[in-house]
């Protein structure tokens, strides 16, 4: 089980990304110097380390939930899969993405428990699930899930008030109890295949769809390009703390001031690539019926940097809700829809 097995360090000689390390205790006081610190990752890499969130035992039994689901036979967990129509909730299979241009398959498997279900549990808002993520719905999930949302609810109520919106502007577009596509993700990996090359991804390169994102990774294997670089650099990951990112959403509710940044999962360096790989997240996504648009009307610092824009119109009103994009970026990855969406340039990252 993740977290339990002993596992190779990440090793030392391999070059990483540094993030800017905010304190989420910090955060929530408000201090000046860490709201700064915030801002600064947020509009430069879109990528931060997160510290004393407070969620670890949460996270830890998000592993376990994960990995007991991972477990099941690959016909139980095939009744829950999330199917070719662009659901997001639900078991994804193995093989049924594309990783690259060339239609290389994935060989990573996800379990994507959705916010809605895991709070209104035992009622069904969206789906059912396998067996042993009812078994942990109360205990585990829901209370994952609600640390998850206040975690990013703060953040994104500091953003707000930087970008210089009205009081709970993004708090408005991300409120709980609407339904969204706000989900808790498990991710697992195979350990390192031998025939594959190297470089082969895991997870393809790709932007988060929603507003933000809050990560938690054991062995290392994420990876970023960072804005005026050509290399793939791995992000290292640290006990302790959650690697928090900015998706296309907020991306474009900011007018593009908040950086939603390319990234992609490897296998992991060194030792570590003879394990399976673990990784969790929870995806904060704007209400489904939310038109995604830059926020031009409600705050001048918006208004000031999508005049400044190229291609603003297309880039920022790009003419769907938070619910469509989500459906058609799902979508496309599947590899049922592969010849569609890449000629429908679904491997730009913005697609
Ligand atoms: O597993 C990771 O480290 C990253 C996962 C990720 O980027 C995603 O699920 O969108
Ligand atoms: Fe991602």
């Amino acid at each position: 089980m993740p977290g339990l097995i002993a596992q190779p360090p990440f090793p030392e000689d391999v070059p990483t990304h540094p993030l800017l390390v905010v304190d989420y205790q910090l955060i929530r006081a408000k201090d000046e110097n860490e709201v700064n610190k915030l801002w600064n990752a947020a509009t430069q890499l879109g990528f931060w380390y997160l510290k004393n969130h407070g969620v670890d035992n949460e996270v830890n039994a998000m592993f376990e939930m994960g990995a007991e689901t991972m477990a099941l036979p690959l016909e139980e967990k095939m009744k829950f899969e999330q199917g070719d129509d662009g659901m997001s909730f639900g078991y994804k299979a193995a093989g049924v993405n594309a990783v690259d241009e060339k239609g290389n398959l994935d060989s990573t498997e996800f379990i994507n428990v959705s916010k809605d279900d895991a709070l209104a549990y035992p009622v069904t808002v969206h789906r059912n699930y396998p067996a042993t993520v009812v078994a942990r719905m109360e205990t585990t999930i829901k209370p994952f899930v609600q640390k998850s949302l206040e975690v990013n609810g703060t953040l994104l109520s500091v953003l707000n008030d930087k970008l210089g919106l009205p009081e709970r502007t993004l708090a408005h577009l991300h409120r709980n109890e609407e339904r969204s596509g706000c989900v808790a993700r498990v991710i697992r990996t195979p350990p390192k295949d031998e025939a594959f090359d190297e470089e082969r991804a895991l997870l393809s390169a790709h932007t988060d769809f929603g507003s933000l994102s809050f990560l938690h990774n054991r062995l290392g294997g994420l990876q970023v390009l960072a804005p005026g670089t050509d290399k793939w650099q791995y992000v290292k990951p640290l006990p302790g703390h959650a690697i928090c990112n900015v998706g296309d959403s907020l991306h474009i509710f900011s007018g593009g001031i908040l950086r939603s940044n390319v990234h992609r999962v490897i296998p992991p360096p060194g030792e570590q690539a003879k394990f399976e790989r673990y990784s969790l997240v929870f995806f904060t996504r704007a209400s489904d019926g939310t038109e995604l648009r830059a926020l031009t009307d409600r705050s001048d610092l918006i208004a000031e940097a999508v005049a400044k824009a190229a291609n603003a119109a297309e880039r920022f009103r790009p003419g769907v809700t938070a619910q469509e994009w989500l459906a058609r970026r799902v979508r496309n990855q599947r590899i049922k829809h592969f010849e569609v969406s890449s000629a429908d340039c679904s491997f730009d990252p913005r697609d």
